[in-house]
Parts: structure tokens; sequence; C-alpha cells
């Protein structure tokens, strides 16, 4: 099927119907479930239902190895949420408006706060894999390039065309973040995510530039997500996973050719942690 080349309201009706068809409660909480995250959706209560991507119409199925596609509702920490078990990336040959669509079907459900998660690359030394960080603000580089994810959307259908940014990772959720953490024993560091478009990884110069430019860590998602879910009024809290420390030496030999199972493998180290960090915040909401 050829990819739509727009999104219309239609469109999020029907899989938004869809999805309620099989879980008539409405979801408070959204989460996406970043590179190797994918077991924090395994924590969602019976009666969970379990829903392919590519079985909900004009949802795109994820292509990643460690993104499952596979949309969970239930309950957890007593509430009522929403997981995407596995997100869309730009670099699967998506268009913004694919990977962004599930959030504005999120929004529809009735999802009020989104917790995005996903794995990053570490641009400073002190950031070590392993280490949870929220995130404080965004670096949206394919922005730069006139790539939005709200581009050719009607405002009288989908709401705000010039969406503020400031406040994206809504001040007073962090706050709860940090009390969460501290109340589940677990250290948080917070930062600045830059998005690229990879699906490459950057090269050492661009890392210098990204780290010179203010941002703490680098992924390749995320961004658009949280765009689409501040057009839709939900509030956001992201959470980048450090699972590894990016080459800033352009002489460095080192050989990176496993670096995305590397990435994997430290999200998953770091899950539980997140997981009870997710826990105690979703109490607090
Ligand atoms: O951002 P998430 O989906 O966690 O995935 C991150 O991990 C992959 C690279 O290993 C890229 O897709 C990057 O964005
Ligand atoms: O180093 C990285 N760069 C870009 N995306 C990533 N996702 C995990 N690690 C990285």
């Amino acid at each position: 099927m050829a990819a739509p080349c727009t999104v219309t309201m239609e469109m999020i009706t029907e899989a938004t119907d869809f999805v309620r068809a099989r879980y008539s409660e409405q979801p408070e909480i959204g989460i996406v479930c970043g590179s190797g995250l994918g077991e924090l959706a395994d924590s969602v209560e019976e009666p969970a239902v379990r829903i392919r991507y590519g079985d909900i119409p004009h949802f795109a199925q994820s292509t990643v190895h460690g993104h499952s596609g596979v949309l969970v509702l239930g309950r957890l920490a007593g509430r009522r949420v929403c997981v995407m078990q596995g997100r869309l990336h730009p670099y699967e040959g998506l268009t913004y408006l694919q990977c962004s669509f599930p959030m504005r079907v999120m929004a529809k459900l009735g999802v009020s706060v989104v917790i995005l998660t996903n794995a990053a690359g570490s641009l400073r030394p002190e950031f070590q894999p392993g280490d949870i960080m929220t995130i404080r603000d965004h670096i949206n580089f394919p922005g730069f390039s006139g790539r939005s994810p709200l581009q050719g959307l009607s405002p009288e259908v989908f709401g705000d065309r010039f969406v503020p940014m400031n406040n994206a990772y809504d001040k007073k959720l962090r706050d709860k973040v940090a009390a969460a953490a501290a109340a589940s024993g677990v250290s948080l560091r917070t930062g600045v995510y830059a998005m690229l478009g990879g699906p490459h990884f950057e090269t050492p110069a661009e890392c210098r530039m990204l780290r010179s430019l203010g941002a703490d860590v680098v992924g390749m998602s995320t961004v658009h997500e949280t765009i689409v879910a501040r057009q839709c009024k939900v509030r956001v809290i992201g959470f980048s996973i450090i699972t590894n420390v990016v080459v800033t030496d352009s002489d460095s030999e080192l050989d990176q050719t496993g670096v995305h199972l590397e990435v994997l493998k430290a999200s998953k180290l770091a899950a539980n942690r997140l997981q009870s960090i997710i826990a105690h915040t979703i109490d607090q909401l």
C-alpha cells in the first residue's frame, strides 16, 4: 500500500474506533517504549489487550529490531495506560505524519500525559551507559531543514498550527519525576536530547558539534512525537536511557558495527530502574 501523504481526522477516528472496539476503557496515560525497552509493556496488568500496529487502520508496522510494534492497553500502577511497545522512526522510510499518527490516536483515546522513552548516545563523558536522563528540552535537527510532523495539516481540523515548544517537557511533571526517582532510590540525569534523522550514526565531528551546541545526548526519534503531543495538548515526560558514549575523536578506529546491539543490551539493563521511576511517577499523576 502506498504511504498516505496526509492524515485526516477520519483516519484518526477509524484507528481510534478500532482500538476502542477491543478495549472499551479510556486510557489516561500513554507510554512509548524506545529501543530495547519493550518489556515496560510486559508489566501492564490484566486485562491487557495487545494489538499489532499492522492490524490497526492507518498504523504503520515497526521494522526495527527491539521494537515489536504492538499496542498494549491495560493497567499500570493502578492507572489505565496505552503502551506502544516499539515506535516508528522516520528512517524506516515513513513520513513524519505516519510516525506520529499513533500519538494522535492516543490523544483521541483520551490520554492526557505521555511518557516517551528512548535509547540515546551520550555526548558527555559523565553520562555513562545505564544512566537514565529526563529530557529537559530538545534540538530538532530535521526541523532545521523544514521537516515537521505538523506540515500540511489544516489548523481548522487539527488545532494550533504554530505550536509553542517552550516547556514541551513539562516542568511540573519533571519535578514529579525527580521526586519519583528519589522515592525509588534511582539516580537521574537531566539534559537536552538532539534528534538526527539516522539511521547512520553520527560522525565524531558531528558529535563535537552537537555537544558545543548544548546537546547532552543524541538519538533518532521522540521529537516528532513530542511536537504532535503538544499540538494535541497532551503533556509530555521524556526519558533517555544512555546506551553508549559517542566517539568524538576523528582519528578513532573503534569498530562500531555492533552499536545497535549494544544499545539494546544497555537499555534492557536499565529497564527495571526506569519501570520503577515510571510506576512511582504514574502514582503521583
Ligand atoms: O530512539 P529509540 O527508538 O529508542 O532508538 C534509538 O536506537 C536506535 C539506534 O540504536 C535508533 O533508532 C535510536 O533512535
Ligand atoms: O549514539 C547514538 N546516536 C544516535 N542514536 C542513538 N541511539 C542510541 N545511541 C545512539
